[in-house]
């Protein structure tokens, strides 16, 4: 792991912002360990401010960290022909970056993401679980649920899905080493331009969004999309499994009737 020279690099991860991406990934990660999407070293966030990414260490317990632990890297200056040797502008000096940085990378790179957020929360896993069970399916659909219309159409498309819309977020199967996801994590981006999340069976999901914001909160216009939606839906889903309701429906037919 090679190292750019800047004149003061912690000057990068310092700030009295608490928006700046330093003071925000710490504080998003203990958020979402509250929520069990970030659990032991499991998990986390990465944030791209223009060319800068901001990015968690490997191994750390994410709810625990602070700026001081954060890397930084410009986007510009990686080289796309040696994707493992990255050069880093600000780096902790006890830890490896998060083995997750390829694949936020390819959120950032390949979708013009701003955020990217990786959770093994329980909701996320138990829909690839049950996904496996109906023939190894590689795609959740749902339809004719409300929250479907807090996500935008797709990458570069204006608008959101419909009540009636099928939302379809890809699932990958699990690798044992992180990084080696990235390249399953690329072709589902391909196979499917529309989506803001992978599915990893058995281990959790990559959400990304435009900002750190529409990536985790907002949901109510084109290119949002929410992590907090994406979340209520997969535990909709587990939910109406469990009642033995389908995920999709044919209701699209059935018109209000007014009395
Ligand atoms: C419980 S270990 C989990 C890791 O292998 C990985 O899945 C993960 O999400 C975090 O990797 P890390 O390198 O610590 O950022
Ligand atoms: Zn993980």
């Amino acid at each position: 792991m090679a190292e750019a020279a800047v004149e003061n690099p912690d000057q990068l991860i310092t700030s009295t912002d608490p928006e700046h991406p330093a003071n925000l990934i710490p504080s998003l990660c203990a958020k979402f360990w509250t929520l069990g999407w970030v659990t032991g070293t499991g998990g986390g966030c990465s944030i791209r401010d223009d060319n800068l990414v901001y990015l968690a260490p490997s191994g750390v317990q994410k709810e625990l960290m602070k700026p001081t632990d954060i890397y930084v890297l410009s986007l510009k200056d990686q080289d796309p022909a040696h994707k493992q040797q990255r050069t880093y502008l600000r780096s902790p000096p006890t830890y490896k970056p998060s083995q997750c940085t390829p694949l936020f990378l390819a959120a950032f790179t390949r979708r013009g993401a701003g955020c990217c957020i990786h959770t093994h929360s329980h909701w996320a896993v138990l829909v690839t679980l049950l996904l496996e069970a109906k023939g190894n399916s590689k795609v959740f659909e749902i339809n004719n649920i409300e929250q479907i219309k807090g996500f935008g159409k797709g990458f570069g498309k204006v608008g959101n899905l419909g009540y009636h819309d099928t939302l379809r977020i890809p699932v990958i199967e699990n690798t044992p080493h992180e990084e080696d996801l990235t390249e399953y994590l690329e072709a589902a981006m391909e196979e499917y331009p529309d989506t803001y999340a992978v599915l990893v069976r058995r281990h959790g999901v990559y959400v990304w969004g435009d900002n750190v914001h529409k990536a985790k909160t907002q949901c109510e216009s084109a290119d949002k999309v929410s992590i907090y939606s994406l979340d209520y839906l997969f535990q909709l889903a587990v939910e109406m499994h469990q009642l033995g309701l389908p995920w999709i429906s044919d209701i699209a037919q059935i018109a209000p009737q007014r009395s």
